[in-house]
């Protein structure tokens, strides 16, 4: 249970060859009563551990789809609270790693000493809570520690190379390289630009790194975990629940896992 899981199935499944893939999707998001079945599906599907989003009416590191999908769960009328309790109840029966990413204000009206109690005995094993910078995030951070909960770090593509060096020391569970895509300048110059960040983070960093922001195929998902060890998928799972496409959510998965040989000097 807690950061130690995260980074015991992580180890096992990369010592097997396969790379880390996470898929993010909003708790409450089709109802509460739907979470179980749909951490159970990805757990089939072979996911490294689930990334589970409690929604949040000023969500601001959200893009649209997932402000959209926070709204219906909202309107569900979910809270973090009814989260943990949900969780609670079936956590015997879930063996991937459960990683709640909230924000702090959340947190602060539940009270983190509070929060990081019930997670723990919720099951969950991680957090990811993107509007604490390094500078503030002691005040949590003591708080999880006790109850072996992992805090999983965010580094950006523009974070200055004493920054990204410091986050990567402190990582724990898994660190998070926002890696978004095919925004600026052309093509290869962001490609080459990503690689060289991914590479530099894996050399920083003592627990596995996994790119996130922006993957929505099984191609981009190879690409980027080429450089890495893996990839945190949002959106576009998001919208396939939504959709009822849950074959094509497997597929993505599977796909992005691409289990690799052997090579032949072993
Ligand atoms: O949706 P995308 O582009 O696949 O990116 C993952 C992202 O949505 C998920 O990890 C996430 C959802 N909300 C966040 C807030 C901050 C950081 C990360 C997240």
């Amino acid at each position: 249970m807690g950061k130690e899981r995260i980074e015991k199935v992580f180890k096992e499944k990369l010592a097997n060859r396969e790379k880390l893939f996470v898929p993010y999707i909003m708790a409450g998001d089709g109802g509460l009563d739907i979470l179980q079945e749909r951490i159970q599906f990805l757990e089939d599907s072979g996911v490294s551990a689930i990334e589970l989003g409690i929604p949040f009416s000023d969500p601001v590191a959200d893009g649209p789809t997932i402000q959209k999908a926070g709204l219906r769960s909202l309107k569900e009328g979910t809270t973090l609270k009814g989260v943990l309790e949900k969780l609670k109840e079936f956590k015997e029966e879930t063996t991937v790693p459960i990683i709640i990413m909230t924000y702090i204000n959340l947190v602060f009206r539940y009270g983190l000493e509070k929060f990081a109690e019930d997670a723990r005995v919720a099951g969950v094993d991680g957090v990811i809570i993107p509007d604490v910078p390094m500078e503030e995030e002691d005040l949590v951070t003591e708080y999880l520690k006790r109850n072996d909960i992992a805090f999983i770090r965010l580094v950006a593509l523009t974070s200055s190379e004493d920054r990204i060096k410091e986050i990567a020391r402190r990582s724990e569970g898994f660190l998070y390289a926002v890696s978004v895509m095919g925004t600026t300048g052309s093509r290869k110059t962001h490609e080459e630009q990503v690689e060289d960040y991914l590479k530099k983070l894996k050399e920083y960093s003592s627990v596995p790194v996994l790119a996130g922001f922006g993957i929505s195929s099984v191609e981009q998902a190879r690409k980027l975990s080429a450089h890495c060890d893996g990839v945190i998928v949002g959106s576009r799972i998001v919208d396939l629940f939504h959709e009822g496409k849950e074959e094509e959510v497997k597929a993505l998965i599977q796909g992005s896992i691409q289990k690799l040989e052997p090579s032949h000097q072993e």
